[in-house]
């Protein structure tokens, strides 16, 4: 669905230099990066500010073109066949609208609706299930201005999947939603992918939304690819422990197996952390040996943490400029 080989994104910069000279430099936002997308996959991009994913965004959509490498969506070259390609794409960017100020919500479908030429009566019945899925009915006819944010995005989202497209790609879709709206949007989109195959690549900041809905994920910082696989993987490649909590059946002296640290003690409480090199069963046949246990809980590490640690042990060729 997506495939990008060696692509690179270099911006011209001009700075002032003097009173009449102007200082050229060149940023990388984006180089040599490589990656696919198969059809029915949902994705996370995810990076620190100034990373690359805007800029890849709007190469993958046509508004950008590569400076060098190739770029396939759909089987389509998205910077020589914009127009053809926006039939088979929905594209929504969290922090601006794609519809109409001042319209109300379903004039600004029906003008999409012509946008992408899609016939009366497969438009009004997609409209209808899009309306009950968001539950958009109580302000189908108030404009676009005095919606809430939640409210619009859900409206955002309804206007980039009336064409029924192949491929979504969402740029920050819950930034500033509050949290019923983010369930509600994020159980929206888990249901596009699973019931539609719609593939979908999400770009975003909240980790809760990687969590809840990418198998893979992407990272990139400084315009390099620095992962992409499972959640899993990206955990044990960030090297980030793992909790075990442990209730003595009595308080006293702790078990302390070998390659673990004790890190927490409350009362008959205990928490140590254990790398990933580790295997917990190991850690808990000793524990238990030992000790009268009353219960047990292993935690995964909290994936903000792991996004953080492999930003900071990536910094590989930081900055790019030249
Ligand atoms: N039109 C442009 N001209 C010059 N430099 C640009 C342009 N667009 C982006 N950049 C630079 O390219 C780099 C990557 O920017 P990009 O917007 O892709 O990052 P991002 O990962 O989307 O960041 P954020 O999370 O803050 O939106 C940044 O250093 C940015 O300043």
């Amino acid at each position: 669905m997506i495939s990008l080989e060696s692509v690179t994104k270099t911006f011209v910069l001009r700075k002032k230099a003097g009173v009449l000279r102007r200082a050229r430099s060149e940023l990388d936002a984006v180089r040599e990066i490589s990656f696919t997308v198969e059809p029915g996959e949902f994705v996370g991009y995810l990076g620190p500010n100034g990373a690359g994913k805007s800029t890849t965004i709007k190469m993958l959509t046509g508004i950008l073109t590569a400076s060098s490498g190739r770029i396939r969506v759909a089987g389509l070259d998205p910077s020589r066949k914009r127009t053809e390609l926006a039939r088979r794409l929905g594209v929504v960017f969290g922090q601006r609208t794609t519809l109409w100020w001042d319209l109300p919500l379903r004039d600004s479908f029906t003008l999409i609706r012509h946008l992408y030429k899609v016939e009366q009566g497969l438009f009004r019945e997609r409209l209808d299930e899009l309306t009950e899925l968001l539950e958009l009915a109580p302000f189908l006819d108030t404009p676009v201005r005095q919606l809430s944010l939640g409210q619009r995005m859900r409206g955002d989202l309804t206007a980039a999947l009336l064409h029924r497209p192949e491929l979504l790609v969402l740029d920050e879709p819950t930034i500033g939603l509050d949290v019923v709206s983010k369930a509600t949007v994020r159980d929206f989109l888990a249901r596009v992918n699973r019931e539609e195959g719609t593939t979908i690549l999400l770009t975003t900041h909240d980790l809760g939304d990687i969590e809840r809905l990418c198998r893979r994920v992407m990272v990139i910082d400084h315009g390099v690819l620095a992962f992409d696989g499972g959640l899993d993987a990206l955990r044990a490649t960030a090297e980030a422990d793992r909790t075990l909590i442990v209730d003595l059946a009595r308080p006293g002296p702790a078990p302390e197996p070998p390659g673990v640290r004790l890190i927490r003690r409350e009362g008959p409480r205990l928490w140590f952390a254990l790398p990933p090199n580790v295997n917990p069963a190991t850690v808990i046949a000793e524990v238990t040996r030992t000790h009268e246990v009353l219960d047990l809980a292993l935690r995964e590490p909290d994936i903000e943490d792991v996004v953080t640690r492999l930003y900071t042990n990536t910094r590989i060729e930081p900055g790019v400029a030249r």
